[in-house]
């Protein structure tokens, strides 16, 4: 069966991403269409973001309650397993997307239920429950389609039958060991989420360090952190082959380049986890159809439209730029992009509520310009010690050509974080623009350093220069009065 349908908007792909652009440019008028072909909610509500960070929370707070004298006696068990899947199961709703479903519906917003492809210029075939659909949109096409795993090309790997981050995430049955290629984001969280779920687990790192995108001390912290926990580290390390029998996966262990031999040859374990990085969902899209490249990521420009497309019609926000890797950037991106079709594409033309003149030769800064992606981005990694960074670390600040002053402190100085715990430990580090005097980057490594995130990020949007920022004061007894004592060691 067949139909034609247009609306003045369609957005591709009903993530955290598309969700939010959908809503954002339906508020002058224009019809939008979302469309997806899975969970309304995409990758970030059902197997990232949210279940990853349920399976990590007990763990987190069994060791703080252990770091404190007095109710350290009362914590005598560790990690409920069963307890944290269930909880999981709660938080994903199931794998039920009739919440989010009906969030669309009551915002006005059509859901085609289905697979999207470019089939030329403003064209999209929607494909789904026996129907295909010719879907029109009058004025624009917002692709938001996300990401998907790599796969590193190991013999044996993919019919040893790999888990990716989605495996981890819905895991029902906790293995008995687990192996992660990787030492990123994903492989780090999962590691320390699978080690307090009671598995033995094993990082396997082609690099000589963890978090190689933030400051070499995170990684080196969170590091120890696993290994004192008994994960077992391996850098320089890598896959060579993979086979499965009835005792699991054997997965054959070589070195990386002139590094020394693995101090494991062959690991023997109940499942692998693949954490070797995400590429662009863009190789089922018809791109062809209007002159991109499928499988590459779209490029975008701060007002985020896609750049090598005639007509200004085609937009992209989230996964699927390679300009964000997050959740939360995703979806600042999708606020500008939703704000500028709307306005772009004004029916009412020029109205007081926003038009095209408004929109038209916006200003960095603007609600209709994505600048905080060019080097305000924020970013925290739910490990232990948590790990959260803003901005340039100091190397890619002096890469820049920045003339620059590093101020670090020990958190576990500071008084707050005695009252905390007497184990507290942790580092903040600012990057400082010498020329500007002003803060370009920031990192916290230390327990629920994520929370102290939010003031270095409000920092170096605002290029709050220091002088300035040593009238706000933290409050006392708290960790985040280390900005204090940053500023102190400015010579403030
Ligand atoms: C394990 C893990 C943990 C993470 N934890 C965090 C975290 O704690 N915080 C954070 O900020 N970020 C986290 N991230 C990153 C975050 O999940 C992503 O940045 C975010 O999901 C991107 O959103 P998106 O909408 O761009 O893509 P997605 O969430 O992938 O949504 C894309 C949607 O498009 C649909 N789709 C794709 N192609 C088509 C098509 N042709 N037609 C119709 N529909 C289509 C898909 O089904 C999907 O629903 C994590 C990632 C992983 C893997
Ligand atoms: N808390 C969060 O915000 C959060 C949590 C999880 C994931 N994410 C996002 O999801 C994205 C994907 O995470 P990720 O950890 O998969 O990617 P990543 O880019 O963070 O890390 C990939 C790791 O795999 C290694 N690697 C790459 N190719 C390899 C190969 N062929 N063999 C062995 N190792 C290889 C890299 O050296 C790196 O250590 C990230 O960009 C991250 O921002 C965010």
């Amino acid at each position: 069966m067949s139909s034609d349908e247009e609306f003045d908007v369609v957005v591709v792909g009903g993530g955290a991403v598309g969700e939010n652009v959908a809503d954002r440019a339906s508020r002058t008028g224009l019809s939008v269409a979302l469309v997806e072909h899975a969970l309304v909610g995409g990758e970030c509500s059902y197997w990232a973001c949210m279940p990853s960070k349920v399976l990590l929370r007990a763990g987190q707070v069994l060791e703080q309650a252990r770091a404190v004298p007095g109710a350290r006696a009362a914590v005598d068990g560790g990690v409920d397993a069963a307890a944290v899947l269930a909880r999981r199961d709660e938080v994903v709703h199931g794998w039920d997307d009739s919440s989010q479903v009906a969030w669309v519906d009551s915002a006005g917003i059509t859901l085609l239920r289905g697979h999207a492809r470019l089939t030329g210029p403003r064209t999209l075939l929607v494909t789904g429950d026996g129907r295909e659909t010719v879907v029109r949109a009058r004025r624009a096409v917002v692709v938001a389609t996300g990401s998907a795993p790599v796969v590193p090309d190991v013999p044996g790997l993919a019919d040893a039958g790999l888990w990716t981050s989605r495996e981890a995430t819905a895991v029902q049955e906790v293995p008995a060991r687990l192996a992660i290629l990787g030492g990123g984001v994903v492989a780090v969280e999962m590691a320390r989420a699978y080690a307090d779920l009671g598995s033995d687990v094993t990082l396997v790192v082609r690099g000589e360090h963890l978090l190689g995108n933030a400051e070499p001390f995170a990684g080196e912290a969170v590091a120890a952190d696993l290994r004192a926990s008994g994960v077992r580290v391996l850098f320089g390390a890598q896959a060579v082959s993979a086979r499965r029998d009835d005792g699991g996966v054997h997965l054959d262990l070589g070195p990386v380049r002139d590094a020394a031999p693995p101090e494991v040859a062959t690991l023997h374990v109940t499942e692998v986890l693949v954490a070797t990085g995400r590429r662009p969902r863009t190789d089922q899209l018809g791109l062809e159809s209007v002159g991109l490249t499928p499988g590459e990521p779209l490029h975008v420009d701060d007002a985020l439209a896609v750049q090598g497309v005639e007509g200004g019609w085609l937009f992209a926000a989230g996964d699927v730029t390679g300009r964000t890797a997050t959740t939360h950037q995703g979806k600042y991106d999708a606020r500008v992009v939703g704000d500028v079709v709307a306005a772009r594409f004004h029916p009412g033309g020029d109205g007081a509520d926003g038009g095209p003149a408004v929109e038209r030769g916006a200003p960095p800064w603007s609600r209709y310009r994505a600048t905080a992606d060019l080097g305000a981005v924020p970013q925290v990694v739910f490990s232990r010690p948590e790990v959260a960074w803003v901005g340039r670390t100091e190397q890619q600040a002096r890469r820049d050509g920045l003339d620059v002053q590093v101020l670090s402190y020990e958190l576990g100085d500071v008084a707050g974080a005695s009252v905390a715990s007497p184990e507290y430990a942790g580092t903040a580090q600012l990057v400082v623009d010498r020329a500007r005097g002003v803060v370009v980057g920031a990192t916290f490594v230390g327990p629920d350093a994520a929370e102290m995130l939010h003031a270095a990020t409000i920092a170096v949007v605002g290029e709050v220069p220091l002088d300035r920022l040593w009238h706000a004061v933290p409050s006392y007894p708290t960790v985040s009065e280390v900005w204090l004592r940053l500023l102190e060691s400015a010579g403030l």
